[in-house]
């Protein structure tokens, strides 16, 4: 599976953990996320950067400004003019100050301002990028092989990357923001600088202690939170399974709310001590490094006033210096935790843009052949061999048949025997391991996907129940042809499902399934019917129906063949069914063991066989009697 490999990726919390140069490496996909936010929104993404570079300079302004009140106010007090504000007011003494009160008004309003405008964008462009990457994830998902979506590897790195679609907007504003924070912080280092330079050396050694930790930290989270994604996956499920209408049904009749409380309590309890011994250490930790910081904070507040004392500083440059320090230390603290979260971000980073490069394994061919349109001889499979990816049992093995222009070939045999193996890989869901697949002559790896697909109208036995109008529910089968009603109807016609649609309520508008409001459930039969409408919604050459009839009762099964048989008349069919009064209106029946054909021919040539057709044949009409 190389297409699941990454530079580093643990799949379990065994696994190696990156080295620093490969965290570093990561961070370069800060410049793809940068690169899909400006996407999103140009206006938005230069919008948030202009307000935070007119923030980034508003601390060492308010600073100085208040250094300066402070100042005139000490000027002022040592040469007082009595207690009348009028008498100080005309004096012009005031005059400074009150412009200087004036200044730093306007700057605390409009820092106010901006900080509410900046987080007003931040909200709207953080949404707006959520969705463009859940469609970008959709869209790639919907790209994927079917092997893809067997595997739960996959689902794990599926899951992983759906939760970043939404979880990462929190990296765009920390991005900024950290862009903002570098700039205030060298303007105020520029200050303090001017007064004191040496006191920007006390400043690591508030810091670098938490931020050996937060690196630390967020690493260890990550893994724990990578480690556990296959039994968060099954808490989900089983959050899912014992609240939800599909499954209410069982879940009542054999009692299973406390077996899946406990089963739910047992994976979660272990999941939450990890955590817990986590969030405990890095709070200890926390607490003793934030003592360091604030230790070394004091020591050069203590040094700044001892220097006020002694004449070297004034008072508005104590206020000042203890400011910018004070400041300061905060900053760098928060940059280089920032630094360490973005970085630990970008690893969680790496579950998103990851997924967006697994490649489908079906590749396109470089001068695709378009799909016989229509099919003039026919399908054969020679020697075809497939085995499921990760297993050792071969499917189906040196199976060699032809399915004839025109012809509708039933195939059946028992459980597990391949036969929806076999539509599976004459859809092209799955290439075979061995042999070769032709459609009049050329191999169906020389087309693409899309247009075998565009071309075969198929319903699977497990097919999707949409929680979509009976309309869309049978217009998905073409979605080009959506909104035809006529179209629509006709389909329906043609599967029975016109009957059941004209009983409901809105008829065609009715939302089906239990899941929205107004939606109305459909019986098992009933919801074949709607399915099978899809596959006569398309004009297609090839259709294929996979078992979708075994919730119908015996004469709906009738009918819908019988129609079945008309409506494909000229068109080339394969039918999977159980129900031996179907399979003997195919032209010609497959019996298939094992991945294998054990006898081929009419219904009446199998049953003069006396073979394996005859005894099945023979058993279920027993049952009959
Ligand atoms: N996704 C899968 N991964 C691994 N093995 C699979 C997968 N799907 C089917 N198989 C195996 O491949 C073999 C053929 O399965 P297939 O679904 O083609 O049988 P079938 O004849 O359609 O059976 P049924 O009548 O039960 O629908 C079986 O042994 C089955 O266990």
């Amino acid at each position: 599976m190389s297409s699941f490999s990454s530079p580093f990726r643990p799949a379990s919390p065994n696994q190696p953990k990156p080295t620093l140069a490969e965290r570093l490496a990561n961070l370069r996909l800060l410049g793809r996320l940068v690169a899909q936010i400006w996407r999103t929104s140009r206006a938005l993404t230069a919008a948030s950067i202009g307000l935070r570079l007119v923030r980034a300079v508003q601390p060492v302004v308010m600073l100085f400004v208040g250094k300066l009140i402070i100042d005139e106010v000490v000027r002022l007090s040592g040469n007082p003019a009595g207690e009348d504000f009028i008498a100080w007011w005309q004096s012009g003494r005031l005059n400074t100050i009150a412009v200087l009160l004036l200044v730093e008004f306007v700057l605390v309003v409009s820092g106010d301002l901006l900080n509410r405008a900046t987080s007003l964008v931040d909200t709207i462009l953080g949404e707006l990028h959520s969705n463009t990457v859940s469609m970008e994830l959709m869209l790639h998902a919907a790209r994927l092989d079917l092997r893809h979506f067997e595997s739960a590897e996959y689902q794990d790195r599926l899951e992983r990357a759906r939760r970043q679609a939404a979880g990462r907007n929190a990296l765009l504003s920390q991005m900024f923001g950290q862009a903002q924070d570098v700039i205030t912080v060298v303007t105020l280092a520029a200050g303090l600088f001017v007064y004191a330079p040496w006191l920007i050396l006390l400043l690591p050694l508030s810091f670098v202690p938490s931020i050996w930790g937060e690196t630390r930290f967020n690493t260890l989270s990550y893994f724990v939170s990578r480690g556990r994604t296959p039994e968060r996956r099954q808490l989900e499920y089983i959050r899912h399974i014992g609240a939800n209408a599909e499954t209410a049904k069982e879940i009542k009749l054999f009692g299973l709310g406390n077996y899946l409380v406990d089963r739910f309590r047992t994976l979660a309890h272990t999941i939450f001590l990890e955590n817990r011994r986590l969030s405990t250490d890095r709070a200890l930790w926390g607490a003793l490094f934030s003592s360091i910081s604030t230790l070394t904070y004091y020591g050069a507040y203590a040094f700044i006033v001892w220097r006020t004392v002694t004449g070297a500083f004034t008072i508005g440059d104590l206020a000042f210096l203890s400011g910018s320090f004070l400041n300061l230390n905060g900053l760098f603290q928060k940059i280089l935790l920032g630094f360490t979260q973005i970085a630990g971000q970008s690893l969680y980073l790496d579950d998103l843009f990851s997924f967006f490069e697994i490649k489908p394994a079906i590749a396109p061919p470089e001068n695709p052949k378009p799909f016989p349109n229509p099919i003039a001889q026919g399908i054969v499979f020679e020697k075809v061999g497939f085995r499921y990816p990760e297993t050792d049992i071969w499917a189906i093995r040196d199976l060699s048949f032809t399915l004839n222009a025109g012809e509708t070939l039933a195939l059946v045999g028992e459980n597990g025997a391949g036969k929806t193996t076999i539509v599976k890989l004459l859809t092209r869901l799955y290439d075979p391991d061995e042999g070769r697949i032709s459609v009049d002559g050329v191999d169906l790896r020389e087309m693409t996907v899309d247009d075998i697909h565009a071309h075969i109208g198929v319903i699977f036995q497990d097919f999707m129940r949409y929680s979509f109008t009976a309309a869309d529910n049978i217009g998905v089968g073409s979605v080009a042809d959506n909104e035809d009603r006529p179209r629509i109807e006709n389909a329906a016609a043609s599967s029975l499902a016109d009957a059941v649609i004209n009983k409901l309520p809105l008829n065609y508008e009715q939302p089906l399934g239990r899941l929205f409001n107004k939606g109305r459930d459909l019986s098992g039969g009933e919801w074949q019917k709607v399915a099978i409408a899809r596959a006569y919604m398309r004009d297609a050459n090839l259709v294929i129906l996979d078992e979708p009839t075994a919730a119908l009762d015996a004469k709906s099964e009738a009918q819908v063949f019988e129609r079945f048989k008309t409506l494909t008349v000229g068109k080339t069919a394969v039918l999977i069914s159980h129900r031996f009064s179907t399979v003997r209106m195919a032209d010609r029946i497959l019996v298939l063991e094992d991945g294998k054909i054990l006898e081929a021919g009419s219904h009446e040539q199998l049953l003069a066989l006396a073979g394996r057709y005859a005894e099945l044949f023979e058993l279920q009409a027993q049952g009959y009697r």
